[in-house]
């Protein structure tokens, strides 16, 4: 019997945060959002952060931290003019979100300007988006994610699916207009399911052949149209470990930006433990099984991929804390620790 969802965790914004000053903020970014001129004020005053073909910006500091430089627009046209391009191409900067000071946040893909020029301008280095998860602090990720994400939406949304003729922007690239056939598009995300199945002493965890080397992770799947997210939890697990789930909660969500952005809904889950054999779908996975507590605990202490001298993973490890696998993993290791 399915129980039904519960909340496990208060996230720290329904506790800390001056309903006030929240409100005041999303009304200012909705307004930047829908109406042209007010965004084109605010990216004058606004951050930048950058990327390279979609590969973000890191800054690395003198104390070995990674940061995501947040460079003024005149900065950047400035770096543009360096580099002989027209200065006006910043206005293609596509809004993400807003500081607590209300300050608008772009991003801007340098696209086919030499990486490396941009680079020595900007004292940075544009790295691998998955890199860069291990690299930045928490309130960062989520903000390079985005970025990434809307800028991927805009370079592959071009055309009107309908039509074939091009789509046009608003200026905040909140929407994407086709004249022709009058259709509106919006950035789109995919709902996934990413569940920690438990049998009360371990939790299951698989891993796909294109997974980094000793990566294991939360089992997740896309929902199918028509379902709702337990019967796309159970369906998935049915399919990908050939196991039943008896009970669900609801742990918490995420945009995530891979493939094309997903969005991901997590859950704990638990099966009879008397019923664990696993029969993994080869097609999906290259491996499930079952991890204890102990190995679960160890592998949380990495704060990156430990590997050996040709630079192989050694041992079994997860994602990084951003991801909310990570997440689900902590949460069950816990809850474990508490029972114990
Ligand atoms: N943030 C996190 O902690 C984690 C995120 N994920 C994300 O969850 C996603 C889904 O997990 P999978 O096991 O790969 O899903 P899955 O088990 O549904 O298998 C993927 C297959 O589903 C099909 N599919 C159906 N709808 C799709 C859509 N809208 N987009 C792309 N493919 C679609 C494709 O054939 C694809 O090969 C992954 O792409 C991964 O990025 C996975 C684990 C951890
Ligand atoms: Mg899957």
């Amino acid at each position: 019997m399915l129980q039904p969802l519960r909340i496990l965790f208060r996230p720290k914004w329904m506790v800390s945060r001056s309903s006030a000053s929240y409100v005041s903020r999303m009304r200012h970014l909705n307004k930047i959002k829908e109406e042209d001129e007010a965004c084109r004020a605010a990216l004058q005053s606004g951050n930048i952060f950058l990327y390279h073909k979609l590969a973000p910006l890191l800054r690395r500091t003198d104390s070995g931290i990674y940061q995501l430089p947040a460079l003024q627009t005149k900065d950047v046209e400035g770096i543009l003019e360096k580099l002989g391009e027209d200065k006006e191409m910043v206005k293609e900067s596509i809004l993400i979100n807003c500081t607590e000071q209300n300050k608008a946040q772009f991003s801007f893909d340098v696209g086919a300007i030499e990486q490396t020029a941009v680079e020595e301008l900007c004292r940075g280095t544009f790295v691998d988006l998955r890199k860069a998860f291990f690299l930045l602090r928490g309130s960062e990720a989520p903000l390079v994610a985005r970025g990434q994400a809307l800028l991927r939406w805009h370079q592959t949304n071009g055309f009107c699916s309908f039509s074939g003729q091009p789509t046009h922007r608003n200026q905040s690239g909140s929407q994407r207009v086709c004249h022709s056939s009058g259709i509106t598009y919006y950035p789109k995300m995919s709902p996934v399911v990413i569940v920690l199945v438990s049998d009360g002493k371990r939790c299951l965890l698989g891993r796909q052949s294109t997974f980094p080397r000793g990566m294991y992770s939360a089992l997740a799947g896309f929902c199918d149209i028509g379902e709702t997210m337990e019967e796309a939890l159970r369906r998935e697990i049915a399919e990908e470990v050939g196991l039943e789930v008896e009970s669900i909660q609801y742990s918490g969500s995420q945009h995530w930006p891979f493939p094309q952005s997903s969005f991901m809904v997590a859950c704990h889950a638990t099966v009879n433990p008397d019923k664990t054999q696993v029969s993994v779908d080869k097609v999906e996975l290259e491996d499930a099984r079952w991890f204890s507590l102990e190995e679960v605990q160890e592998a949380l202490t990495f704060k990156a991929p430990p590997r050996n001298n040709k630079g192989e993973p050694t041992v079994f490890w997860v994602p990084p804390s951003y991801a909310i696998a990570n997440r689900l993993i902590q949460e069950w290791a816990n809850q474990q620790h508490l029972k114990s």
